[in-house]
């Protein structure tokens, strides 16, 4: 049986009283002291407490600095999907969400990595596009990114990325919204992931 209230805001509160089939969250998956993906091992980072007020924060200034302007989210796949997922439940602004991936693939020898962005068939022109992405690290995924995007002539053109590691950073970038600047280490969970292991655990662990 399921009962459903307004709370102050207009928040929807609903209360389950059977009890779930499965508990969560789920014990095992819950803050393990480490854990080990494709035999490497990481150690506890960021909690989820931690990560909730880095976004709630995040949130906050873009539904001040957007007060009354409706904004397109362009969310970056895959590592990006609980990022934007909560950072979206906290805008109250009238906004438009639309995801795009970036490809990688080997060019020749001169031009080393070449990435590509697909999947962007959403109208940019004119519009107030802030860009969701889970990680800046070098730099070069944004760069390409914003370049891209910035040739279709937004109205205006920001980025709220989760992580920034400030000391691997190869790019000047107009990064304007940063939920938490952390070391050089490699991190997983909360989206991210090691060669397609580790997305789906709630903390960030970084590698021992
Ligand atoms: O600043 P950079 O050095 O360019 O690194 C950042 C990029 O790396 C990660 O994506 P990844 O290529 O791992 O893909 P994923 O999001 O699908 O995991 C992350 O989501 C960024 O897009
Ligand atoms: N999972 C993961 N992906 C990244 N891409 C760039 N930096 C990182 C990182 O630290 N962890």
């Amino acid at each position: 049986m399921q009962e459903a209230a307004f709370l102050p805001g207009g928040r929807l509160f609903s209360a389950t009283f059977a009890p779930p089939a499965h508990p969560r969250p789920n014990p095992k998956r819950m803050n393990p002291d480490h854990i080990s993906l494709h035999n490497k091992q990481f150690e506890p980072y960021l909690s989820a407490a931690q990560l909730t007020a880095a976004i709630r924060e995040v949130a906050a200034r873009i539904n001040q600095d957007y007060a009354g302007q409706q904004v397109l989210f362009v969310v970056v796949l895959n590592g990006s999907f609980m990022f934007a997922a909560d950072l979206l439940k906290e805008i109250s602004l009238d906004c438009e969400i639309c995801f795009i991936r970036v490809a990688s693939y080997q060019g020749t020898s001169s031009t080393g990595e070449v990435k590509e962005v697909l999947g962007l068939t959403e109208e940019i022109q004119g519009r107030h596009a802030i860009i969701l992405e889970d990680i800046v690290d070098t730099g070069h995924t944004m760069r390409m990114l914003l370049d891209t995007l910035g040739a279709r002539q937004p109205a205006s053109l920001e980025v709220a990325t989760l992580f920034l590691k400030p000391e691997c950073l190869q790019h000047e970038l107009p990064l304007r919204y940063i939920g938490l600047s952390i070391p050089n280490d490699f991190i997983v969970g909360y989206g991210l992931d090691f060669d397609g292991l580790g997305r789906n655990y709630p903390d960030v662990y970084k590698a021992v």
